[in-house]
């Protein structure tokens, strides 16, 4: 059998020959193929077959009904911050060491102090940007994207409390790093000829950025380490307290601790963030929802179980909803087989690049009614995803992977279950404190430019700009003891 149809290559460039290469020129060409051909179509990376699929069914028969195979990653020739991460180590022992001490820390983590803290400090910084703002108006965005790498920041390294200049210096070096690095070689789709001429005139910046990376986080390790010497912990008797702990435990050396400390971060916080900012963007466009929201919350709050609907709480569906609509990576990272597969009639040959369209398969007409619509209730009792959860385990049935935000199979997100819980508590939280009003009205119509922009994590293209007013039923101590999400943290 042949390989699935696709787009033309020039020997060597591949498909993707545009200058310089960016995810929305994929998204173009992958959007004209998928219309063209159907949910299986193949781009050329240089000589290498890049094979995309945009359905569901097959996702789920590849990911998990051939996890093993389907859960290698192409080789990497990349050896820079991201050289040891466990995303991008190859299918094997290595990678299970790695990850499963990252999801047996996230599993035990405590992680209720450091989240209501940085969720305390987000909407104090929200309250006095509402009080200077004209008429309450904020751009929530910078402060969000803080908040949310302050805890991440808390759990990787165990400081609470990091001075706010080493935190904004690590912020800073994670953005500058990123703008650096081509979006398109975490696909594998850059042939090694345009990946020299792109990094060549920026490799310095890159290297040096990446230098006072390594130097702040040895820093930081250095101290965890010391920490621990002085409370005799060195051999690990007590639970790990953070991430760092973890790493020093297994004994790795400081090039691969600074790397799984900035996967860590860098996984987590940019999509994180960006996935609460599309929906707070949403709360405001629809109020009929936010008021919904806040309906739900205070019901359940006070403790009334007469509920009427499904038990799942309405923030829940919202979180869901919003994942399906915008999910935060529109493709998953780089995955490859072991072996020849075939595939609907068509051949996956071994060592291809194989990757998968995540807002494809959410808005897919033929799984979802009214797709476009958003409409948290279709995660309630009776509803067409009701039984979706957002993560698909290796067991999870084809029904349940109607969107696949996180992934499947082998290679899914670990950090899935906790993304869920930043994302419900702080929207919670963030709803009880304030009313999230439009800015712009035309007529009756709230207008929030709802586009986006491409990109390794698809952002919003304008960030949300709302009017906070505060809500006076809640201090912000109780804001966090009477929430329905923070009990099971
Ligand atoms: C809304 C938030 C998040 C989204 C949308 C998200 C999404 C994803 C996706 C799509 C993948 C690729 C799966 C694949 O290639 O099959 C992934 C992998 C990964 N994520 Fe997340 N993620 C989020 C949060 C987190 C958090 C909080 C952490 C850690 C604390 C994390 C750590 C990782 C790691 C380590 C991998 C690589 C897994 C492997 O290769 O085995 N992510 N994530």
């Amino acid at each position: 059998s042949s390989l699935p149809p696709g787009h033309p290559r020039i020997p060597l460039l591949g498909s993707l020959f545009t200058s310089p290469p960016t995810i929305a020129s994929l998204s173009t060409i992958l959007g004209r193929l998928h219309d063209t051909h159907g949910p299986v179509v193949t781009l050329w990376a240089g000589s290498k077959p890049a094979i995309f699929i945009a359905r569901h069914d097959i996702a789920h028969r590849t990911l998990v009904g051939m996890g093993a195979t389907f859960a290698q990653r192409p080789p990497s020739l990349s050896y820079g911050v991201n050289g040891y991460g466990i995303n991008s180590a190859a299918y094997g022992s290595r990678w299970a060491v790695l990850r499963r001490n990252l999801s047996s820390y996230l599993a035990a983590a405590d992680t209720s102090g450091p989240l209501c803290l940085s969720v305390d400090r987000l909407v104090q910084s929200l309250e006095v940007a509402a009080a200077k703002g004209v008429d309450c108006v904020v751009v929530p965005s910078d402060m969000l994207r803080h908040a949310v790498f302050s805890f991440f920041t808390a759990l990787c390294f165990g400081e609470e409390d990091m001075a706010d200049d080493v935190l904004v210096h690590l912020r800073g070096l994670h953005a500058e790093i990123l703008s650096l690095v081509v979006q398109l070689d975490a696909f594998h789709l850059m042939p090694v000829l345009l990946q020299l001429a792109y990094y060549f005139p920026r490799c310095w910046k890159l290297f040096s950025a990446q230098k006072k990376h390594h130097a702040i986080v040895t820093g930081l390790i250095r101290a965890r380490r010391r920490w621990l010497e002085n409370v005799g912990d060195v051999g690990g008797g007590a639970a790990p307290r953070c991430y760092v702990d973890t790493l020093l435990r297994l004994g790795l050396g400081d090039h691969e601790m600074v790397s799984l400390c900035w996967e860590f971060m860098n996984a987590a916080a940019k999509t994180t963030t960006t996935a609460l900012e599309w929906i707070m963007a949403r709360l405001v466009l629809h109020q009929d929802i936010q008021q919904k929201l806040w309906n739900d919350i205070a019901t359940r709050s006070v403790g009334n179980n007469q509920r009427t609907r499904s038990d799942r709480p309405f923030v829940e569906a919202v979180v869901l909803e919003a994942l399906r609509r915008h999910p935060p990576a529109h493709y998953l990272l780089a995955h490859t087989t072991d072996r020849d597969v075939s595939l609907d009639g068509y051949m996956v040959p071994k060592g291809s690049v194989v990757n998968y369209g995540v807002a494809d398969i959410g808005r897919d007409a033929a799984l979802w009614v009214e797709p476009d619509v958003f409409r948290p209730e279709r995660f309630l009792e009776g509803g067409e995803g009701s039984i979706v959860h957002g993560i698909a385990s290796g067991s999870s049935g084809r029904e349940t992977m109607k969107m696949m935000p996180f992934g499947a199979g082998r290679r899914a997100c670990p950090g899935a279950g906790l993304a869920m819980k930043v994302l419900q508590l702080s929207v919670e939280n963030l709803v009880k404190r304030f009313e999230w009003k439009p800015v712009g009205c035309v007529g009756k119509k709230v207008e929030v430019d709802m586009s986006e922009r491409p990109g390794l994590v698809t952002e919003m293209r304008t960030p949300l700009r709302t009017r906070l007013v505060v809500r006076n039923h809640y201090t912000t101590t109780q804001i966090y003891r009477r929430t329905s999400v923070g009990k099971t943290l």
